[in-house]
């Protein structure tokens, strides 16, 4: 039994925040077997398949990764070149890069830790291509982990981050797996080589909607991480006089000091509801595809696909300004900032580049736009679409939740509409289909945005309405809430204004009640970061621990450097001392001459 059991981790939501706490900062070298290995097996295969590989993976006796990248290509999985060709003598694939491009580059954990992977590749079968499938393919003896005859596997080398993943490459050179290691809950290989197709090609594509799904939530927990450090920090560091005269101010008692982490603390409280919600979402939605049911599935990517992409973009600029809002110390690893940065600035793209899956989700709205201005019924979540674009904002003194929601349903249908239009323009102009798309895209990522703005701004205020909450977090919640809202709009203001929705009185009114909002917070804000009750473990910040003892911490932290190892560096002996003993005669000589 592993540890979790006997912990009684049950759920596999407990259970990778267990396996997260317990290796915090550097990404578990088994992140990617339990994340998207084991449950790729659970969906992907047939029952028989899940029933004999499954136990194994959770038992850790296999140890897998999902290698599907190339050398050559990534975001563009119909260009994948690694081959599964089936031979009917055998009942085997062979599998093979056929080229340079197509060595298998990136998979993580693939370099040294794992003995399995499931490797997409280019189906062929009776002399035809099927288009990309998955296949389990044992990599390392299990004995011995030597790497099977026929494979090179080797680490692909330093990165940014992301250093507890060993990401390596992988080349095949006609490797034979049995028929029956190709997962084959939806499209099958039969023994005479026949090819029986999927409902939809796309269900092979089910594991990167799942793996999206967790990266919302990742958004939020590194977000939410280094808003406590900087929140924490911000309320024990005291510098410069904010009365003349007056003792050094709690750098949180600036209104810039505000104006950077309040909202970033707002966007964390947003992104763990959207997250939520998106989970939710994932899970009925998905539960329908494994029950045949596929009419929600272009629903569920483009969601998946957008939210994915913003909350990640959104969550990497914020971590940056919590960087930097510490000063020079957020700056050291002692703060434990720069490491959460590195290790989710990755999510932008892995798991389907963010501009490609903003693209994703934007020609899911130009379609559904369509359908709109046909009169066709939209799926709930997108019926803002067919807003009357001549409304203009109502919007008073309270800035009211309805008023918010109305302004970023304005603001997502007139961009979508405009984004729409300039594609009908360019096909009007004699443009082919893919070129009127080309050259409208950059307006359908900007709209694309305010799709998804829209979607956290409308769930954190359903979430408010909805549920029970104690008045006294209620309030202080709607705080959150409004300040994520109106923060949104005067940071965007040009794209709410554009069509003149808000008249001038109301631009006042916003840019008055932000900053109002700021001091409404201030009072709860290391409440608020508190209530996220990280660990200090898991923090391993100097700034950002508990009992706020920072500059302890860092005393402690520096001496600990291993420099301070020697009080004299072996370089002073190797370098510094023969320079200056070549400068001193040269001098020497010098003087003579
Ligand atoms: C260290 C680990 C620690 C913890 C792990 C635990 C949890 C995980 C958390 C974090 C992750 C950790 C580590 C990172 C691991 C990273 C792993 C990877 O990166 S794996 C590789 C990922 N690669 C990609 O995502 C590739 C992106 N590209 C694509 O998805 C596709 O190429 C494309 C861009 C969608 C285009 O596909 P294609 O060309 O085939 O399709 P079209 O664009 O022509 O569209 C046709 C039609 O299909 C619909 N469609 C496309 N994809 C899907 C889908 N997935 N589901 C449903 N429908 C789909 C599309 O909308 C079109 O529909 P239409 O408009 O025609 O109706
Ligand atoms: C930390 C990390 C971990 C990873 N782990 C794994 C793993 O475990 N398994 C695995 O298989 N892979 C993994 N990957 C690879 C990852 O999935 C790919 O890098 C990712 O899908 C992006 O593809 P790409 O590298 O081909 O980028 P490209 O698509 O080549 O991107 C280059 C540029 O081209 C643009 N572009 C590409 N296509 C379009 C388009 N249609 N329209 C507009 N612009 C476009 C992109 O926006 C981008 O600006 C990992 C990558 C990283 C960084």
């Amino acid at each position: 039994m592993d540890r979790m059991e006997e912990l009684g981790f049950r759920s596999e939501t407990d259970r990778q925040i267990f396996r997260e706490a317990a290796a915090p900062v550097e990404l578990s070298p088994f992140g990617l077997h339990s994340g998207m290995f084991v449950p790729t097996l659970e969906r992907q295969g047939t029952p028989e398949q899940s029933r004999k590989w499954v136990p194994l993976g959770k038992s850790f006796k296999m140890i897998g990764t999902y290698a599907q990248t190339e050398l050559g290509h990534g975001t563009f999985i119909r260009g994948l070149e690694t081959t599964a060709t089936f031979d009917p003598e055998t009942q085997e694939f062979i599998l093979d890069s056929p080229t340079l491009s197509s060595i298998k580059y990136w998979p993580g954990n693939v370099a040294k830790t794992v003995n399995h992977c499931l490797v997409m590749a280019q189906l062929y079968t009776q002399g035809k291509c099927h288009g990309t499938h998955l296949f389990l393919v044992q990599v390392r003896n299990m004995e011995d982990h030597t790497i099977m005859p026929g494979l090179e596997i080797g680490d692909i080398g330093p990165k940014l981050g992301f250093d507890g993943v060993d990401n390596g490459f992988m080349r095949f050179n006609k490797y034979r797996i049995p028929r029956m290691n190709m997962l084959m809950r939806y499209a099958k290989v039969l023994e005479n080589g026949d090819y029986i197709k999927p409902k939809n090609a796309k269900l092979t594509y089910g594991a990167m909607v799942m793996i999206r799904v967790f990266i919302v939530m990742d958004a939020f927990k590194t977000l939410s991480r280094a808003a406590v450090i900087a929140v924490r920090y911000s309320a024990v560091r005291r510098q410069s006089e904010l009365r003349p005269g007056g003792e050094e101010a709690q750098v949180m008692d600036y209104q810039t000091q505000q104006y950077k982490l309040f909202p970033l603390l707002a966007t964390s409280y947003a992104f763990l509801l959207a997250a939520e919600g998106m989970s939710q979402i994932y899970a009925k939605i998905s539960s329908d595809i494994e029950r045949g049911n596929l009419e929600d599935m272009p629903q569920l990517h483009a969601l998946a696909c957008g939210l994915k992409a913003f909350c990640t973009w959104v969550a990497c600029e914020g971590i940056e300004v919590c960087r930097m809002s510490c000063g020079g110390h957020g700056y050291s690893h002692a703060s434990g900032i720069p490491k959460i940065y590195a290790n989710i600035v990755g999510a932008c793209t892995y798991e389907g580049e963010n501009t490609v899956m903003m693209l994703q989700t934007a020609r899911y709205l130009s379609k559904c736009y369509i359908r709109g201005q046909r009169g066709e019924s939209l799926p709930e979540l997108i019926q803002y679409l067919t807003t009357d674009l001549n409304v203009k904002s109502t919007l008073g003194e309270d800035c009211s939740f309805e008023s918010l929601v109305a302004a970023y349903s304005h603001r997502a249908a007139r961009m979508v509409a405009v984004a729409c239009k300039l594609q009908q323009t360019n096909k009007k102009k004699g443009m082919a289909g893919h070129d009127a798309w080309n050259k409208s895209t950059v307006p359908f990522i900007a709209a694309t945005k305010a799709h998804c703005h829209l979607f956290i701004v409308r769930n954190f205020v359903t979430i408010l309405s909805q549920k029970k909450i104690d008045p006294a977090t209620h309030n202080v919640l709607s705080q959150l809430c409004t300040l994520y809202a109106v923060y949104g709009i005067v940071e965007n203001m040009g794209e709410f204004m554009q069509d003149g929705y808000f008249n001038q009185d109301q631009v006042s009114i916003l840019n008055r009640k932000v900053l109002a909002l700021l001091e409404d917070i201030r009072p709860n804000a290391v409440a608020l970061v508190d209530a996220f009750d990280y660990p200090d473990h898991l923090l391993q910040s100097c700034l950002g621990r508990y009992d706020g003892q920072v500059y302890e911490a860092l005393y402690e932290y520096s001496k600990s450097s291993p420099l301070n190892n020697t009080d004299i560096h072996s370089s002073y002996y190797n370098y510094i001392r023969p320079m200056m003993q070549k400068r001193s005669e040269s001098k020497n000589i010098s003087a003579k001459l």
